[in-house]
């Protein structure tokens, strides 16, 4: 049985057994209070730990289910239930509302605008008289009863407790798979998780309004428990306090009901001193955030690996038969046009890195595109792959324009890329980079997911076993559970291409796969490159190296100051005057005088 499991059966048993323990409500209402910072800290989690979206805000969203359970049960007559379902949904839809911000601005930026929306929210409720009460507040709000009866402080301890419990369950069955990835390759390169298909607006928005939900309930709940509700529940400390949960917590999935029981019976100690208590919380994040990036879950888990690491050992690989085949059909006939663009035409100021660039690519072939420094090369890719959208000029792939089409779509559309300056998921391990790029193949919906449904958990496996495949097929399986970022240099470029193979392209960009590799590792990849083309998957690759090029290229385009220049063989294009002026950087003047004396072929090189 695995740690994680072991340790949730524990909780359970102590959420169960320790309410009825306890006989004191001061104790109980700890438990409550515990309970209500881990429903909130749990959907911050997803947001700040897992797709590094800072938030200064959610006391607003805890405003929204708070004053949603209230307005409803105590002015229009709701069901408590009911109430309490509707507050979820209410912040959620505000969940949507802050999530736009996060469309447009990062970091900082996004935290001050989050800030904004607190202050906005508190402002609002304590200004207002109808129908927040103002200052004074909603009495009389109805709280939910079971079975008719009212709760005690018990009751209350139990229902918070299921809450969590449940809640526990249910993240950490989604972000054990595909939209636990996809938060966390968000936040790790956005540029990258779009080129796996990982459409990163709609993740960003997920993130936020789970946060919204479970910080939106937590509010319910404690406007029920009071029975009562006004804006001093809503201030600027709150949001403060939930990040502190979440940062000093850390953002393992354990990370925030750690932070909530050590920072709740915290301010239950220091309510004694209330001087004491913003200094200690300042200092806590100081240290939280100098000394323990991982936060304290992420300490004792540390410490459970070193005292019992025959308990922390990573899941099993599966066993897996046969050679990785892509699933994709070639898109177009053997040497039939795959992509064909038109017209390209890009330009940032006064620099034009594509100018009026026409091109083919054959299915079936392997394409190099070469030119010297500055040629616009990466431009061009970049624009293929949706990364940067052309000025002018029109791009068909697979029957249908992805000129403007955003780089997520382009992925689905079945193109896949590699990046000169390596994009992984660097916190992520080798298998789980991996299995990002299968992202665009998963079908399984949120429901699915969020409840860990077979067909969810069916898919999973299915795609651990695709993962390991390809791992094979490049010849990184015996580093499946290393960290990406911890990898030699050249390792991180093989795992960029295989994590690329994974989104299933028919067309494969790859941005400068040899650069910075030895010899050997060039000679491998040369190798790879081969067996990638043999499998009829359709190859364009930047590059310098010409042996590398020379040696796997059916088709050569040549690009210089943005223009293409020249294209054909590749042995044809190493005599071309042309490019060997472009690349010896000979002016028009001495162009014919190159064109009588050709460089020898290594000159290229
Ligand atoms: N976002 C941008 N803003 C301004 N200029 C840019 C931008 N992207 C590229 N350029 C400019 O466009 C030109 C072509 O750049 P690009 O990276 O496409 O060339 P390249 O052929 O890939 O070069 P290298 O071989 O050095 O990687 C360069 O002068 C570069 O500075």
């Amino acid at each position: 049985m695995r740690t994680h499991t072991l340790a949730f059966i524990a909780a359970a048993a102590a959420a169960l057994l320790v309410p009825l323990a306890i006989g004191n409500d001061f104790h109980l209402k700890i438990i409550f209070t515990a309970g209500m910072y881990y429903l909130a800290a749990a959907g911050l989690n997803v947001l700040v730990g897992w797709s590094g979206q800072k938030s200064l805000g959610h006391a607003g969203l805890f405003a929204a289910g708070a004053y949603t359970a209230a307005l409803l049960t105590a002015q229009a007559g709701w069901n408590p239930w009911l109430a309490l379902v509707a507050a979820a949904v209410v912040a959620g839809l505000f969940g949507v509302l802050i999530a736009l911000p996060s469309l447009r601005v990062k970091g900082p930026s996004l935290a001050m605008v989050t800030i904004g929306f607190g202050i906005v929210v508190e402002k609002i409720v304590t200004e207002w008289q109808v129908p927040f009460g103002g200052q004074q507040g909603i009495y009389g709000i109805v709280p939910p009863s079971i079975g008719g009866r009212m709760l005690d402080m018990r009751g209350w301890a139990w229902l918070v407790l299921a809450f969590a419990l449940a809640t526990h369950l249910m993240l950490r069955t989604l972000l054990g798979g595909k939209y636990g990835r996809a938060f966390q390759a968000v936040q790790a390169a956005e540029v990258a998780a779009e080129s796996v298909g990982i459409d990163v607006y709609r993740t960003k928005v997920l993130a936020f309004v789970i946060s919204a939900v479970t910080c939106g309930v937590a509010g319910a709940l404690v406007a029920q428990q009071n029975q009562y509700i006004n804006s001093d529940f809503i201030s600027f400390n709150l949001s403060i306090f939930l990040l502190l949960i979440v940062l000093f917590g850390g953002p393992s999935v354990m990370g925030p009901a750690v932070g909530a029981i050590a920072l709740t019976l915290l301010d239950a100690f220091l309510a004694r001193w209330p001087g004491l208590q913003h200094f200690t919380y300042g200092a806590l994040l100081l240290f939280a955030l100098y000394a323990m990036p991982q936060g304290l879950a992420g300490a004792l888990q540390r410490l459970g690996r070193r005292l019992w690491p025959r308990l922390h050992q990573a899941q099993p690989l599966p066993v897996v038969q046969g050679e990785w085949q892509p699933r994709q059909a070639p898109g177009a006939e053997a040497g039939g046009v795959m992509l064909s663009a038109q017209g390209l035409y890009k330009a940032y100021g006064g620099v034009v890195p594509t100018n009026e660039v026409s091109l083919s690519l054959r299915a079936g072939h392997v394409h190099a595109l070469i030119g010297p420094n500055g040629a616009g090369k990466t431009t061009l890719l970049n624009i293929l792959s949706g990364i940067v959208a052309p000025d002018r000029g029109s791009i068909e792939f697979a029957g249908q324009g992805i000129a403007r089409v955003r780089a997520s779509q382009i992925c689905r559309l079945g193109i896949g890329r590699t990046f000169q300056n390596l994009r992984l998921f660097a916190h992520m391990s080798v298998l789980d980079n991996v299995l990002a790029g299968l992202h665009p193949h998963l079908r399984v919906g949120f429901w699915a997911s969020l409840l860990g449904l077979p067909s969810a958990r069916r898919e999973e496996r299915q795609a651990r076993e695709e993962a390991v495949r390809l791992l094979q097929f490049v010849g990184m399986l015996d580093r499946a559970h290393d960290e990406a970022g911890s990898l030699p240099y050249g390792l991180q470029r093989r795992l960029e291409l295989a994590r690329a193979l994974a989104t299933q392209p028919r067309l494969l960009l790859l941005d400068e796969p040899a650069a910075g590799l030895n010899p050997q590792e060039t000679q491998a990849l040369t190798e790879l490159i081969r067996r990638i083309g043999a499998k009829g998957i359709t190859v364009l690759l930047i590059e310098h190296h010409m042996d590398l090029v020379m040696a796997v290229s059916d088709h050569v385009v040549v690009l210089d100051y943005g223009a293409k220049i020249a294209e054909g063989a590749p042995a044809a294009m190493q005599r071309d005057p042309k490019v060997i002026a472009a690349y010896l950087g000979v002016d028009d003047e001495e162009e014919d005088g190159a064109a009588a004396t050709p460089a020898p072929a290594h000159a290229l090189a």
